[in-house]
């Protein structure tokens, strides 16, 4: 790696770290997350989920594998900067292709490597997540603290549709797998393994962008109807709530991720809330309040659904109830509807660099489309 030069990380309480040019050299704003995974770099860095966030590492040591060609989750880097304590010097890995640092030049994403990572996860978990700044061209704290203000909060950013797909495309099962089931998964900023992970269990999936209605979605007539992560805050997102009502009306079996799991709250009239730093990495406990089996969870989440957690409630679809709950901080982590066939998560089960605990789920999703009669016109 080529000797960098100085960079400065500002946040918008005022506090200033100073390190080093990591990546590409420039100035980028977002709101400031902490990641606390070990091994996913690439996946986190590809996340759309992560669009407009700056993202911190709290492993000490980022980059040992490289890059490949074959593991990011989407076509292009999204997270708006890359805080890193110590980048790899040497890439160790037989299907890397190119450097982090390389990757992050490539796609023009600004970074910082500095030695007060962990002081910097402290100070966010101590006052919340909030906006920042990375520059290595502004060297007056002052004046990039005025800029960091002036950046829209993500409390209230509508942001699926700036990561979705424009145009529809399919995902068929691999070879020797027959296509049983055909699956509408509405793109709100979803991750490549997720209709991956459904096409493994024989499903043919038709990726729909963020803003397919109700119409869109039934006229491919589906056996399941799939709402994916994304970024953003979910008070926000008016049209996917009002499409996920026309496939809950229409009784289609329903399953949701992530951003999937707070529209299903949101199309239940539950509120949703915004985390003080969220849930950000590989080691999240949940349990499963009907087995009572725990699993370690990958999670990236920065907003949640408030729900009772210890009974099921009322809503529009009939009763529904918590399905997961995370054990650090009791936040509702899945929900179930008792009397339709849908439910939802906020985790993800299809983590590609785990952990797989909760990987059943997807079996969970084609069960229920087993369980449906077929439908009369197909
Ligand atoms: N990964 C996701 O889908 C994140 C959902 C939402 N943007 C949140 O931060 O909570």
């Amino acid at each position: 790696m080529s000797e960098s030069g100085p960079a400065i990380l500002v946040l918008e309480d005022g506090r200033v770290f100073h390190g080093r040019s990591f990546g590409a050299t420039g100035e980028t704003f977002g709101e400031a997350v902490f990641n606390t995974g070990m091994t996913g770099y690439q996946e986190t860095l590809t996340d759309p989920s992560y669009h407009r966030q700056i993202v911190v590492m709290t492993a000490p040591h980022i980059g040992n594998t490289g890059v490949n060609d074959d593991d990011p989750e989407s076509g292009r880097v999204w997270v708006a900067g890359y805080v890193v304590r110590e980048p790899a010097r040497i890439t160790s890995n037989w299907r890397a292709e190119r450097t982090l640092d390389e990757e992050l030049r490539r796609q023009g994403v600004v970074g910082v490597s500095l030695t007060g990572t962990r002081a910097l996860t402290r100070h966010l978990r101590d006052r919340g997540v909030m906006r920042a700044a990375i520059s290595t061209t502004e060297t007056d704290p002052l004046a990039l603290l005025e800029r960091v203000r002036q950046q829209p909060a993500m409390a209230g950013a509508d942001l699926a549709a700036e990561v979705s797909t424009r145009e529809p495309y399919e995902v068929m099962p691999p070879e020797g797998v027959p296509a049983r089931f055909h699956v509408a998964a509405v793109d709100l900023g979803i991750k490549a393994m997720t209709p991956q992970r459904l096409a493994e269990r024989g499903c043919r999936v038709t990726v729909l962008p963020a803003s397919a209605t109700t119409e869109d979605i039934l006229a491919l007539d589906p056996d399941g109807v799939f709402f994916s992560n994304g970024p953003g805050d979910p008070a926000t997102a008016d049209g996917p709530v009002a499409a996920m009502r026309g496939v809950l009306d229409a009784g289609r079996p329903l399953f949701g991720i992530c951003f999937g799991n707070q529209i299903l709250g949101r199309a239940l009239d539950l509120g949703t809330y915004k985390l003080p730093f969220g849930h950000r990495g590989v080691n999240q406990p949940v349990i499963d309040t009907r087995s009572g089996r725990v699993a370690i969870t990958s999670q990236n989440h920065g907003f949640a659904v408030d729900a009772p957690l210890d009974t099921p409630f009322d809503t529009p679809y009939g009763r529904a109830e918590v399905s997961h709950i995370g054990l650090n901080d009791r936040v509702v982590e899945g929900l179930r509807l008792l009397d339709r066939p849908a439910f939802s998560v906020q985790f993800h089960p299809e983590a590609a660099a785990g952990p797989h605990d909760a990987a059943e789920l997807f079996d969970a999703f084609v069960d229920l489309m087993s369980a449906q009669p077929a439908p009369a016109a197909k």
